[in-house]
């Protein structure tokens, strides 16, 4: 069962960084759920607002549905007495729906809805797939607006009326005057949150925009770099959040922009540049290559954000 009510799980989510954990797969790509606990112990004792399993950096869009199931359940396991554990819902709607249900079954607080694969949809459609799945579920639910799933303002109240488990909006678009309609529709009723590529990027100006928070997939290997930033972003300290952004965000999106996906392949190569590998990510994604995962080590050296705290199960 969910340890807390939707309305409880915004409170404690908006206010936090968010933890979007990879998933770790063997040489032969199946599932590591030995590492996936260990990291997942780790992710969150580091004091972040709540953990999204098989999310994008998570690669949930190459999961099979038992395998979400399983990823979202031993997540719940490791961390759901500690914070707040969300799963994941992509693909058809029925597909979504399991998903949702499933996540609901394995004691997750609440679900990430994904986009749907490949085919383009237009608000009606949208409006459809996403009553579905909060109406298959009384976990909350988090729309997650991206790619071809762009809900309009309206779309997003008319959900939010019908649907009281509907919590929140997550944005990986950034179209500003689409986010500006989005809140000032939508006010308080839900919490946002920021979701573009290394969303410590725009975190800084999204909180003008209403977003008190956003997915780190960077706190997956530097999770005290990526503490001190949500800290930095939340006290709208401009002159720190520059200097983090000079000193390591601006110079990682260099080696994440030379190959596509690398946005995923580059948190599993942190890892193993931290000591924490959780193998390789899964096709289409490519590993980074050699010289770009010996670049990201040197730039972690030079940046000296290597820190990284252990957990009282590896102390022990
Ligand atoms: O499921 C997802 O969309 C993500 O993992 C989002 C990422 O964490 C993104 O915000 C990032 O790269 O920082």
């Amino acid at each position: 069962m969910a340890s807390h009510s939707p309305v409880e799980l915004a409170a404690l989510l908006k206010d936090g960084l968010l933890s979007f954990p990879a998933t770790a797969f063997r040489p032969d790509f199946e599932f590591d759920e030995d590492a996936y606990r260990q990291h997942i112990d780790w992710q969150s004792r580091g004091g972040v607002g709540g953990l999204f399993a098989a999310g994008g950096t998570g690669e949930g869009f190459s999961l099979t549905p038992d395998e979400t199931a399983r990823v979202v359940r031993v997540a719940v396991e490791e961390a759901g007495a500690r914070i707040p554990v969300l799963g994941s819902a992509g693909g058809s709607t029925s597909q979504a729906v399991t998903n949702a249900q499933s996540a609901e079954a394995a004691g997750a607080d609440g679900v990430l809805l994904l986009p749907p694969y490949l085919t383009e949809c237009d608000q009606d459609g949208l409006l459809a797939h996403a009553s579905a799945v909060c109406s298959a579920t009384g976990i909350g639910i988090i729309l997650y607006n991206r790619a071809n799933a762009v809900y309009s303002a309206e779309t997003v109240a008319a959900l939010a009326e019908a649907h009281p488990n509907l919590i929140g909006f997550k944005d990986a678009v950034g179209d500003i005057e689409h986010l500006t309609r989005v809140y000032a529709t939508n006010g308080d009723r839900l919490f946002y949150l920021g979701g573009l590529p290394t969303a410590e990027t725009f975190a800084l100006p999204l909180v003008q925009l209403g977003m008190s928070t956003y997915s780190s997939a960077m706190y997956n290997f530097l999770p005290d770099f990526a503490l001190e930033f949500y800290q930095d972003v939340r006290r709208q300290d401009r002159a720190a959040v520059t200097e983090k952004l000079n000193r390591f965000v601006l110079p990682y999106l260099e080696i994440r922009d030379r190959v596509k996906g690398y946005g995923v392949s580059i948190v599993k190569a942190g890892l193993r540049v931290v000591g924490r590998d959780l193998g390789p990510v899964r096709p289409p994604l490519q590993n980074l290559s050699k010289e770009d995962e010996s670049d990201l080590a040197d730039l972690i050296d030079a940046a000296g954000v290597r820190r990284t705290s252990t957990t009282t199960r590896e102390r022990a």
